[in-house]
């Protein structure tokens, strides 16, 4: 496809079968909702958006901001005249029904990174679309099921970041057009990189596996390691696979010991999962730690997934922590500057 190549004009070459079409239909209209999304944020308070609470929460106990409950309401919108079996909203309790005999169901977080509307920093939306099996409840396929999946993220420039399984491709909103156009054509993560994201403030609550990395990038070129890294935390999980997808690097949000996060933060079916996909289809990984995610199965539509992605070898080196506790160099003194291996 050439640069500057509409997203319609995309969507319509895909579009070849019914269920293709379906697809088509769904990652148009959430692309439609995501410019008026794009739009509102733009405006911010102008537009009455103030990232205040929204007086709700929503099934997995998060207060609701204003932006929350109006994302949501623009998507699920958007998405009526697709044909769909069911759809799985983070701001909806339960499933929203369809036509059973549709040929795709769809997961998505209408607004992703809630915590930084207020501050004017990025934010995004995310989507999953599976098949549907007429006769088989939806949403209960593992991620490897998934026919399409991306993010819209709305920072400086509002973008799109879409695989239909085939790769990865970007597109970037053309605000006076008010249309998508491709700007970067099979996206691949850069193999080997020195960033890492994680909350760190919850160093304490980790396993001994997730300490060991961080403590290992944290040493530097003083430690096991002998190489500086980098350490990016934007708190919205569109802003990092964006930066990942860019230039590489890792994204943590594990489990821990807090009540309540023992599978981490985030959840499988409308984030874990499709950006699982997106990154495994730009050539990088994602994993709990033990096991791949997209092998994993939603048992409930908010149950939540650990989640490490990124570069392959980061990704493999935090697995390896995992199966073969004895490769982590807790005697990383011994590797300081002054320590008995260096001068
Ligand atoms: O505040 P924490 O624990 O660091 O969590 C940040 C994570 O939570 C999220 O905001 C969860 O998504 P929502 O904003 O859709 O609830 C991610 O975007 C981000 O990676
Ligand atoms: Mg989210
Ligand atoms: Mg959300």
């Amino acid at each position: 496809m050439d640069q500057g190549q509409t997203l319609s004009v995309l969507l319509d070459s895909y579009a070849v079968d019914p269920q293709r079409k379906a697809v088509a239909a769904a990652v148009g209209a959430i692309a439609a909702g995501s410019i008026e999304i794009s739009e509102l944020i733009g405006q911010g308070a102008l537009a009455g958006i103030t990232g205040a609470a929204h007086g709700g929460s929503n099934a997995d106990g998060d207060v609701q901001k204003d932006l929350d409950v109006k994302a949501d309401e623009i998507i699920t919108a958007a998405l009526k005249d697709v044909p769909f079996a069911a759809l799985a909203s983070e701001e909806s309790d339960t499933l929203v029904d369809g036509d059973p005999n549709a040929p795709i169901s769809i997961a998505y977080d209408p607004l992703d990174g809630s915590s930084n509307i207020d501050t004017n920093m990025t934010v995004g939306t995310i989507f999953s679309i599976i098949p549907n099996q007429p006769g088989v409840k939806p949403f209960t396929a593992p991620g490897s099921c998934q026919i399409a999946a991306g993010f819209v993220v709305y920072g400086p420039q509002t973008s799109l970041v879409l695989t239909l399984g085939d790769g990865v491709d970007i597109f970037t909103l053309d605000r006076k057009a008010r249309t998508y156009r491709l700007i970067r054509e099979r996206v691949t993560v850069p193999a080997d990189t020195a960033e890492y994201a994680i909350n760190a403030s919850n160093h304490r609550h980790w396993e001994q596996p997730i300490r060991d990395f961080v403590d290992e990038c944290i040493a530097g070129a003083d430690g096991p390691r002998a190489k500086d890294f980098n350490m990016r935390w934007i708190g919205s999980l569109v802003a990092e696979v964006y930066r990942i997808l860019t230039r590489g690097g890792v994204f943590l949000y594990p489990g821990d010991n807090r009540p309540g996060y023992g599978n981490g933060r985030l959840r499988l079916l409308y984030e874990t999962h499709p950006m699982s996909f997106v990154m495994e289809q730009a050539g990088g990984a994602a994993s709990t730690g033990r096991e791949r995610v997209l092998d994993l199965t939603a048992k409930t539509i908010h149950q939540r997934s650990p989640l490490i992605m990124g570069s392959m070898d980061k990704v493999k080196r935090i697995e390896l922590l995992h199966t073969d506790p004895s490769a982590a160099s807790r005697s990383a003194p011994l590797f300081a500057r002054r320590g008995l291996f260096r001068v």
